[in-house]
């Protein structure tokens, strides 16, 4: 979790309650539980709320392996299956590269199992902003807030706290 009222990984009511783990290869792993309250179409997950999965995995996966403050600046998705209710989606995020500001991560989504079914492909690109763009354009106080997150300073935040 990188703040406890974030929609996709904080302690929020509707939200997505996700957790991401770095894992060997650099590899980051994400889980997303589809449930009735995610649908679209009758027992499918709405693709808004999918590409909001992708959004927060690899957000979590440039911050974690990066160790820097970045803001989504494009994102893409291609739905390949649809996602029902009841499922989870296995996400595995890969850094594909840094430059300058820019940050290019893309990740899978396999159904319900990590050799599932590719049921969602994503592609972003993050751009490192300084911890100003959220003091500023945020909340005054969001430095505090991400440190009472983690419980500890912010440069001090672990990898799989
Ligand atoms: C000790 C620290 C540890 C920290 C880590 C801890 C772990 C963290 C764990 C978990 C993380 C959280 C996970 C959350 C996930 C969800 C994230 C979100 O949803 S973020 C909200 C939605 N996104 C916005 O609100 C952005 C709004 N946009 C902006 O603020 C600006 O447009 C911004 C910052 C993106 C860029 O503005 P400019 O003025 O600063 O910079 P310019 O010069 O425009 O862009 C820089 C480079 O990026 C390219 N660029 C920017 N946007 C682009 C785009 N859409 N498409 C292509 N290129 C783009 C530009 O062409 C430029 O490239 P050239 O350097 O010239 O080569």
């Amino acid at each position: 979790m990188h703040y406890i009222e974030c929609f996709g990984c904080g302690d929020v009511d509707g939200g997505l309650h996700m957790t991401s783990t770095v894992g060997e290869e650099h590899l980051v792993r994400s889980r997303f539980e589809v449930t009735r309250a995610h649908q679209g179409a009758p027992g499918l997950a709405h693709g808004g709320l999918l590409a909001c999965a992708f959004d927060e995995a690899l957000g979590s996966a440039a911050g974690n392996l990066l160790r820097r403050p970045a803001v989504t600046g494009k994102l893409e998705t291609d739905f390949l299956r649809p996602v029902p209710v009841g499922s989870t989606l296995y996400i595995v995020t890969k850094l594909d590269g840094v430059a300058g500001r820019k940050i290019y991560v893309s990740a899978n989504g396999r159904l319900d199992a990590e050799d599932g079914p590719l049921a969602v492909r994503a592609r972003a690109l993050f751009v490192e902003v300084t911890f100003e763009h959220f003091t500023s354009h945020g909340s005054a106080d969001a430095l505090e807030k991400f440190s009472q997150t983690a419980g500890r300073s912010r440069e001090d935040w672990d990898i799989n706290p």
